[in-house]
């Protein structure tokens, strides 16, 4: 499928900005170029603050909030209105399955809006009569204010989905926005600057900035900026931290996991099979929340692990056009030589390839594309390396235990925490288990079931901060508590 090779700009206080000194990013699925991408520089990243200042303290500051809430809910609708040409956007900057874009990605940024416009309608501040020495009293009630600029660095593994993530409630909770999205995909991030002007966002509310780390770090040092929410790997968590100390930003952390599953030997497994093979699998196994961790009890191990290798070998890699399409290629081929140098690592470290453990040939065009086999191992030990660090490709290592004390020890020893997934029929087991487990997101039964309502977020080096329904207020907020004596 031959595609069209877009120019992507920067979109700073309402217009498209070029700077002239492009990058490039490739159609993962052939390797043809498939954007050329205007860079910022120090200087565009300024007027995009000074952008988001101005807006803050202008018009978009001064609407009420029902006023507010009806925009963040036209973006929404915009989005729908522009669903194609984000699906576009999104299918060549990833390699994934149209599917995948319209049923999950393309949706979920919409809905992304919609969720947070509720969370603000729905929830007041607290209040709290006190009794004081005249018997007269106090009230106190809190007050919150947006916290101002925010920087969203996304990630690019779900572009438009992560991004939306944290433009939806900032914008829904009064602030301004400087977006750095991915340089891997940067194309939602760009084209969702035109959804702002079809619907009436003031100029400054959405910027967007393109480029690396550099360009990241251009917003994480800025003093104009007053919070920095992030998505993507941990490394690049911990430098932010350390970039963001001397300015004293707010943050919030979403980071990289390497995320148990566990079947024990009362599950259902045709249940089990078919989750846990969408959490290793879907997405290329490029999504944050999947499982690349199997333990499964040594009653049904075998049984599992020929499940498991069936599904594998059942996936169909594809055009992302193309009917019943299961696999896409990797993002990029940096991470796929990241992918394959972890196929070699688990082979040193003694693993049993059960399938996969290359990079697959197709004579054709897709062969310069970013492709690997999925791939599942036993016969390693926990604490290789191979089930320590994250790899977030299509691949698992399959691991038995015998007792729910022993899993759940292994489950939890990890330096990740982000989300863990259970198999069990027995709702005592399901009880007992899931509030043993060191994760921000447990699922039971079930995987990737997301309502937007809840927290969302990781512990250990997987995060810092909740976002999701109220809890992403202590981020996009600050409160004030005013104290009124009677
Ligand atoms: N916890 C969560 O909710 C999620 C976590 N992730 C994690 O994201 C990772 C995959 O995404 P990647 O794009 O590879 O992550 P990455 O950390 O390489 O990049 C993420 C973003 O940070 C920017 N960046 C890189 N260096 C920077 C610096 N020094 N200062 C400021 N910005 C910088 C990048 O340009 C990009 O926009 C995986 O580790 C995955 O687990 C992905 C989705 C959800
Ligand atoms: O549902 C969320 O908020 C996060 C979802 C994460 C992904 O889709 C991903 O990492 O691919």
């Amino acid at each position: 499928m031959p595609i069209q090779t877009r120019t992507v700009a920067n979109f700073v206080d309402g217009s498209y900005v070029e700077t002239g000194n492009t990058f490039d990013v490739h159609y993962p699925v052939t390797g043809q170029v498939a954007a050329h991408v205007h860079e910022a520089d120090a200087a565009l990243v300024d007027r995009a603050v000074a952008a988001a200042r101005a807006a803050l303290d202008g018009l978009w500051g001064r609407l009420t909030a029902d006023e507010r809430i009806d925009l963040v809910i036209g973006v929404a609708d915009g989005i729908a209105q522009r669903f194609d040409e984000f699906v576009e956007a999104e299918v060549t900057d990833t390699g994934q399955a149209y599917n995948m874009a319209k049923r999950v990605n393309i949706p979920r940024g919409a809905a992304n809006f919609r969720a947070f416009a509720h969370t603000l309608r729905e929830n007041a501040t607290e209040a709290f009569r006190m009794e004081t020495p005249d018997g007269q009293g106090a009230l106190n009630f809190g007050v919150r204010h947006p916290r101002g600029v925010i920087g969203v660095i996304s990630p690019w593994n779900a572009p438009m989905l992560l991004m939306t993530w944290k433009v939806g409630p900032a914008l829904a909770f009064g602030n301004t926005v400087v977006v750095k999205p991915s340089e891997v995909t940067p194309s939602t991030a760009a084209l969702l600057g035109q959804v702002m002007n079809d619907v009436g966002v003031p100029a400054g509310v959405y910027n967007v900035v393109h480029g690396g780390g550099k360009v990241g770090e251009m917003l994480t040092t800025h003093r104009g900026v007053d919070g920095i929410t992030f998505t993507g790997e941990t490394v690049t968590g911990s430098r932010i931290l350390q970039a963001v100390a001397p300015t004293l930003k707010a943050t919030s952390m979403e980071m990289g996991g390497k995320n148990p599953g566990i079947v024990f030997e009362d599950a259902d497994l045709d249940l089990a099979t078919t989750i846990l093979g969408r959490s290793i699998f879907l997405n290329t196994g490029q999504v944050c929340l999947g499982t690349e961790r199997v333990y499964v009890h040594e009653s049904v191990f075998e049984e599992m692990k020929d499940r498991l290798v069936a599904y594998a070998e059942g996936l169909k890699p594809g055009y992302p056009d193309e009917e019943g399409v299961t696999l896409g290629p990797v993002v990029s081929d940096e991470h796929r030589d990241k992918i394959v140098g972890y196929y070699q690592v688990a082979r040193d470290e003694g693993a049993e390839v059960l399938v996969g453990g290359g990079v697959p040939h197709f004579g054709d065009e897709r062969d310069n594309g970013s492709w690997v086999e999925p791939t599942l191992w036993a016969g390693l030990a926990h604490d290789a390396r191979t089930c320590r660090e994250e790899i977030f490709g299509p691949c698992a290592a399959l691991i038995p235990f015998s007792e729910e004390d022993e899993v759940i020890r292994m489950a939890n020893d990890t330096d990740y925490g982000l989300s863990a997934t259970f198999f069990t029929t027995d709702v005592s087991r399901a009880l007992r288990v899931a509030p043993r487990l060191q994760a921000g997101i447990i699922w039971v039964n079930d995987w990737f079931l997301r309502d937007l309502r809840t927290a969302f977020g990781g512990m250990k080096h997987s995060g810092i901060g909740r976002e999701g329904g109220v809890h992403g207020l202590e981020f996009y907020t600050e409160t004030s508590n005013v104290c009124i004596k009677i």
